[in-house]
């Protein structure tokens, strides 16, 4: 996953190291946009715009032009630019183009007005305006040409990524930019695909082989990956027929209050239903009789209850690392008393800890004791939460998502989980795992405590914890995912449901 500058870098490597052509690259890239789209285009009826800009992007589209033209399709060229100002690869397309016997209507000479009433003949836009070069705001006359096809009737396919976005997601506050229903991304996913706002302007997107060799993107690396089926599958733990509870590890959930009793419940459920072997709730003995009714498996440890949360964990660290292999503090704790218990861990308790809710509520006031810490510490905010333990405001966070957090993660020395579409996991060393599971259902209460559930049982169960991490993450989406492709309507999700198709969804995967 990349930037527009680690793109170019890749693109410069295989071109100047390796020795790839620019003019074969673009040409690749042409073909496979056409492979992608071909099936989603009725040759008798598609009437297709191909809009081209005065860049590499432009390039792609006349080799795009020129195969769908070879194929048989109805297909107008739109040149933005003059002529001669298309340079360099694109300038060699273009004349191939040409010299194949094809023309084009220059928006030059024609201008907005007669654009205007020519759109309304297409059905398909294919816009190769615009790429990986873009910067700053749109100039005209692309500002007119995106607002007008914005509003057309067109489906748009995009070349690489909508003109107007940047590959990076920056400038959110003044994004204007083609609306696409495809678009086919070269070789790299672009960091912006996985950003909101841009994301909602990518649509249907499909990244696409163009032959670069895989050391260019080696040595360019970017630290940012994808965490996909393929790594879960690989990488989840599989249980030995000799094993025993013991095994799978022995967890302490500290979380719930007298007012909070749903989010302990969840949090313990989705650890025991991810293979947890004995799972002990920590919680304020006035919230006890509620939440103990609803959990069969668990044991408990009852702490002294002030305001009706837990005021003291009444247990020292040395009996806690002796009896638990982890421990996930936060569900539903409350945020009446002084939190200085999760000051004793961090600084105490010599095994993984993992920190959710209003355990990072409490934890904005001992962060210097990360600092020192030597043990894994996972943190897991949503955007409010970790805007609140970086003093930045939500916006900020939004648009600077990748950076923040791995600014965090490495100064800190933790794993940080970004909630959210798309969630990112990065380590301390400030390697990120991005994951593409999961759908709006889960923007509702306790789905997140579902996830730390998940967090822990894995990485009681595994010994890489960013893979423990990354895998719960997505195992908590595709089960999101799997309701509403099963008829969940994505309103009426909930977090427990979750939960109850953790099997089904564990079953798919390791029968896939
Ligand atoms: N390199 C490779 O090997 C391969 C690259 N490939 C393809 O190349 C693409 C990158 O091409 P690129 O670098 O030429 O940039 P591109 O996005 O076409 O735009 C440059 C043009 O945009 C203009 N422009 C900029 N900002 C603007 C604004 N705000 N408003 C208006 N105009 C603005 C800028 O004008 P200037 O600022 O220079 O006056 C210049 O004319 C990449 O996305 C992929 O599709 C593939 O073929 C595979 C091989
Ligand atoms: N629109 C969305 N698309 C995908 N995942 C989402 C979306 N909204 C929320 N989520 C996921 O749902 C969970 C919500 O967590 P959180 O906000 O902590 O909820 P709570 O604290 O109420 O349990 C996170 O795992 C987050 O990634
Ligand atoms: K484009």
């Amino acid at each position: 996953m990349v930037t527009g500058e680690e793109m170019r870098q890749i693109d410069r490597y295989a071109i100047e190291e390796i020795g790839l052509k620019e003019e074969l690259l673009m040409e690749n890239a042409g073909q496979a946009f056409v492979n992608e789209i071909t099936s989603l285009l009725d040759k008798k009826t598609a009437k297709i715009a191909v809009l081209i800009g005065a860049g590499n992007n432009g390039g792609d589209g006349f080799v795009i032009s020129r195969s769908l033209l070879e194929k048989g399709y109805h297909v107008d060229v739109w040149l933005i630019p003059p002529l001669e100002k298309v340079k360099g690869a694109a300038r060699y397309h273009m004349d191939v183009y040409l010299k194949s016997g094809f023309g084009l209507i220059s928006y030059h000479t024609i201008a907005n007005e007669g654009f205007m009433q020519q759109l309304t003949n297409y059905s398909h836009v294919i816009d190769a305006l615009l790429g990986t070069g873009f910067k700053g705001t749109l100039r005209s006359p692309y500002k007119e040409i995106i607002e007008q096809v914005n509003k057309s009737n067109c489906s748009v396919f995009t070349v690489d990524l909508p003109s107007g976005i940047t590959a990076d997601g920056t400038d959110v506050e003044t994004l204007m930019a083609i609306k696409a229903s495809h678009t086919i991304s070269f070789q790299c996913p672009k960091l912006s695909s996985f950003i909101y706002p841009p994301r909602e302007f990518y649509g249907n997107l499909s990244i696409v082989d163009i032959g670069i060799p895989k050391l260019a993107v080696i040595k360019v690396s970017s630290k940012r990956h994808l965490w996909t089926e393929e790594d879960v599958t690989r990488t989840l733990p599989v249980r030995r027929p000799s094993s025993h509870k013991g095994s799978h590890g022995k967890g302490l959930i500290i979380a719930g209050s007298k007012s909070m009793t749903g989010a302990p419940i969840l949090t313990t459920r989705a650890c025991h239903r991810l293979g947890a072997g004995l799972v002990t709730l920590a919680t304020p003995c006035s919230a006890h009789p509620a939440i103990a009714s609803q959990l069969i498996e668990a044991t408990f440890h009852l702490c002294p209850s002030k305001n009706g949360e837990i005021d003291d964990l009444n247990i020292s660290n040395d009996v806690l690392e002796k009896r638990y292999d982890a421990i996930a503090i936060g569900p539903g704790l409350g945020r009446n008393n002084n939190g200085f218990f999760i000051e004793a861990l961090i600084k105490g308790y010599h095994k993984p800890l993992i920190i959710d809710a209003d355990g990072l509520y409490y934890l904005k006031y001992f962060l210097p004791g990360l600092l020192v810490r030597k043990q894994v510490t996972i943190l897991t905010p949503h955007l409010g939460e970790f805007a609140y333990l970086t003093n930045e405001s939500i916006k900020m966070i939004e648009k600077n998502r990748f950076q923040l957090s791995k600014e965090f993660a490495e100064k800190y020395g933790v794993y940080l989980v970004l909630k959210g579409p798309y969630t990112i996991v990065t380590t301390p060393e400030g390697h990120q795992f991005i994951n593409t599971t999961g759908n709006s259902s889960l923007a509702k209460g306790g789905t997140g405590d579902v996830l730390t559930g998940m967090v822990l049982a894995l990485i009681m169960q595994q010994k890489d914890v960013q893979m423990a991490i990354s895998n719960a993450t997505f195992l908590h989406g595709r089960a999101a995912d799997y309701l509403t492709e099963n008829g969940w309507n994505s309103l009426s999700v909930v977090a427990s449901d979750l939960v109850n198709v953790l099997p089904q969804v564990l079953d798919q995967l390791q029968n896939s």
